[in-house]
């Protein structure tokens, strides 16, 4: 069998090599004459698979070691009974550490406590949901709107409207689709709230990034993911509080889990038993020497914790240098800085020592970050 894979697939030899030859090719090199002997595709999102990449080849199984699938043309998979995969809430938390990190920024910039601001989260799934628990977490005042999920459960759901027009800070969390592109346009922009901080790091087609360039000079930007990616417009970037090249979901962790699960899905796509297991490759956790007082405030441990594991800046400063070339190296640099993203790891990869009994409060803060914690 001939498994050909994204090169940027992290560990794909120690997961993939003993079910078949492996050949690792650049994903976006991947074209119909490199497919030709292939049985399984393993892509990342910059790979479009469909029908003109397909069509003739002996290519069985899909897996994508993402959460995103806007790259596959699910209908013709089906159509060619091609067996595909993804990777659900791989990288969640990652995302999840990238917005907290941003909104620490943004409320340091500002000079205002996170609690003072009301949240609306757009997408309420794998990412959407972990940073509404952490929100309410922490005491502050969520809204969270989700279509597809009010229509199946009811519940505590509002209008995409009424975020527009009460909430201070937005977040996107939906997937790209024909509903969601450019959710966000003109018309919602001029709904938002003065000084609104928006946030997208779920595809960049769900806001109209020329609608941005025109957008009021007050609402405050944080963009991962971008229209036309990799190539960027510069102008928008400029505009940003907080500009970076898609790599929200770029934790070690997030990245290797997301190898892992279309592993598994492989393995049973094929009959085998999985014996390659996650937990044996993963470095340990980190023990990052942390003590906290078990009455620390939950929102000065938050800020702790986050910033002894991931500080959005490097990432906005690495990117907003290489936008200093020209276009061809700018499109080059995007790409760079993901493939050389440096090692970074998951708030909930810490270990954390507690020096008297954790309050209630700050109990629940930890728990939504997914951290351990041991009385000292
Ligand atoms: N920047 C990054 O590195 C990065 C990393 C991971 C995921 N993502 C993107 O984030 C998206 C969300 O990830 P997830 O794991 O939470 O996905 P998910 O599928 O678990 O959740 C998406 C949620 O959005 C909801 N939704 C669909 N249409 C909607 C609409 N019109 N309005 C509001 N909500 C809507 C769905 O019902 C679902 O609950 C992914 O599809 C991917 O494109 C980006
Ligand atoms: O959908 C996802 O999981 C993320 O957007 C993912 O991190 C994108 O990374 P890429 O596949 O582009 O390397």
């Amino acid at each position: 069998m001939r498994i050909l894979a994204d090169e940027n697939i992290p560990l794909a030899d120690a997961f993939f090599a003993s079910l078949g030859e492996l050949c690792r090719v650049p994903g976006r090199a991947l074209a119909p004459a490199v497919l030709k002997d292939a049985d399984v595709l393993l892509v990342r999102s910059v790979t479009q698979v469909d029908r003109p990449l397909l069509e003739g080849s002996k290519v069985r199984f899909v897996g994508t070691c993402t959460i995103g699938t806007d790259h596959l043309d699910l209908d013709y998979l089906r159509e060619r009974h091609i067996a595909f995969a993804s990777a659900p809430g791989c990288n969640a938390r990652a995302v999840v550490d990238y917005v907290l990190s941003s909104l620490l920024v943004l409320a340091e910039r500002r000079g205002v406590a996170l609690r003072e601001r009301r949240y609306g989260v757009v997408g309420c799934g794998a990412v959407g949901g972990l940073l509404v628990a952490l929100l309410k977490a922490l005491g502050c005042s969520v809204w969270q709107c989700d279509p597809p999920r009010q229509a199946a459960e009811g519940g505590e759901f509002v209008h995409l409207d009424k975020i527009l027009a009460e909430c201070d800070v937005i977040s996107l969390h939906t997937p790209l689709n024909a509903s969601t592109r450019h959710l966000i346009g003109a018309n919602q922009l001029a709904q938002m709230r003065p000084h609104t901080w928006l946030i997208n790091s779920s595809r960049g087609a769900v806001v109209d990034n020329l609608a941005l360039l025109t957008a009021r000079e007050d609402l405050a930007l944080v963009l991962d993911v971008w229209e036309g990616e990799p190539q960027v417009c510069t102008e928008l970037a400029a505009r940003c509080t907080i500009a970076t090249p898609h790599i929200a979901g770029y934790s070690l962790d997030g990245r290797l889990r997301g190898t892992a699960q279309i592993y598994q899905a492989l393995c049973e796509h094929l009959g085998l038993a999985p014996r390659v297991q996650l937990q044996a490759l993963l470095p340990a956790p980190w023990l990052a020497g942390l003590h906290l007082h078990g009455n620390c405030p939950p929102d000065w441990a938050l800020a702790t914790l986050c910033r002894a594991v991931y500080d959005v800046r490097r990432d906005d400063a690495a990117f907003r240098l290489s936008l200093r070339g020209n276009a061809l190296e700018r499109r080059a640099a995007f790409d760079a800085l993901r493939k050389h993203y440096p090692e970074r790891r998951e708030i909930s990869s810490l270990a954390v020592r507690a020096q008297a009994e954790v309050s209630a409060e700050l109990a629940q803060v930890l728990a939504a970050l997914g951290v351990a914690y041991k009385k000292a």
